[in-house]
């Protein structure tokens, strides 16, 4: 069973990986994808093994031409307590001095004896890849894994088992990034700074009420509401689809949202009959024509 919630008619294996630490899977009807955190006996924290599947498999689903939305989410429950988790952050049990530390014998050369925090690659590849990336939250999001669900672009949560907290200065860690400043945009200054200076756990009403999930559904709901959703988004225009997100993200990101935004609005030009122009003219050796386009108003 990959999880309790998991629907077999509606997903199969992308077998193209040999995951351990997360499942991937590919619709059968939908094109999206569901890639799930699969340690539910520590309530999903990832290690540094989890940090590249995750990585490998949300930048396989970023290059699906096919596929329009990726639902990120938690294996459960745990064989151990019955317990839920999206994902609970770092895991805290194999963190070093410098960073989280991969099992000896899972190290990659490149990388003996330095501690990972590359969790914010992650986030980066969420936050830049042109498809809406869905937060499917079955149970406790907590630490790093609180700063996921902030980070993606829609977050659904379990009515009975949601529920978030933000535990980095438990455990003296922070992030400064997507994980606070984002936030704040989300639910307020005062709300995230009591969210990371409290540490308090909130339900999943609660995080709706403050603006930091979407919807909360029945728990045995949850990954159907989740695909429903996937299937309204890619019945939706691409382009238009992608524009809005990078939109949205271009305010708050700065010259890198700039570039991103114009890089797909530079695709856009491309697909032009005056971009071909400027093209087939240089290839021809003669001069464009330009004159023939209009100065659209
Ligand atoms: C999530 C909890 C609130 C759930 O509580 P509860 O339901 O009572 O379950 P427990 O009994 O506590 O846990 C069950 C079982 O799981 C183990 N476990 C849970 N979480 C972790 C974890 N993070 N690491 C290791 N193990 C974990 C727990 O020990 C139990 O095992 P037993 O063997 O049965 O005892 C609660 O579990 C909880 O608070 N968990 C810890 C949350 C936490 O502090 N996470 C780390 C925050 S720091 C972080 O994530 C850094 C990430 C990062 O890399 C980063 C770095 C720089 C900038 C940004 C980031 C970023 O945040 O992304």
């Amino acid at each position: 069973m990959v999880s309790e919630l998991f629907a077999d008619s509606q997903w199969e294996s992308v077998d193209a990986f040999d995951f351990e630490d997360v499942t991937y899977h590919r619709g059968t009807e939908v094109p999206a994808v569901r890639i799930a955190f699969d340690r539910p006996a520590v309530r999903n924290a990832f290690r540094p093994e989890t940090v590249d599947e995750l990585y490998r498999a949300l930048d396989h689903a970023r290059k699906q031409a096919d596929v329009g939305c990726v639902l990120l989410t938690g294996n459960g429950p745990s064989p151990e307590d019955g317990g839920w988790a999206f994902c609970s952050g770092g895991d805290q049990s194999i963190r070093g001095d410098s960073g989280y530390e991969y099992e000896d014998d899972e190290e990659p050369a490149a990388d003996q004896g330095v501690g990972r925090l590359h969790i914010l690659e992650v986030q980066r590849l969420i936050r830049f890849m042109p498809k809406p990336v869905i937060c499917v939250v079955p149970g406790w999001a907590a630490g790093g894994g609180h700063s996921l669900h902030v980070v993606c672009d829609l977050t659904l949560a379990s009515e009975a088992h949601g529920m978030f907290k933000q535990t980095d200065a438990d455990v003296a860690s922070f992030d400064g990034g997507f994980g606070s400043a984002y936030l704040a945009q989300q639910v307020g200054q005062k709300k995230a700074r009591e969210i990371f200076f409290l540490g308090k756990s909130y339900d999943a009403h609660a995080a709706h009420e403050m603006g930091m999930v979407n919807e909360v559904v029945p728990h045995d709901d949850l990954e159907d509401v989740a695909l429903d959703w996937a299937d309204q988004i890619t019945r939706k225009s691409p382009m238009a689809i992608r524009m809005l997100k990078y939109a949205f993200n271009m305010a708050d990101d700065g010259m890198v949202g700039q570039q991103v935004f114009a890089g797909e609005a530079t695709r856009l030009g491309y697909m032009t009959d005056e971009a071909a122009e400027g093209r087939t003219a240089f290839n021809e050796g003669r001069e464009p024509n330009f004159r023939q386009y209009p100065w659209h108003y």
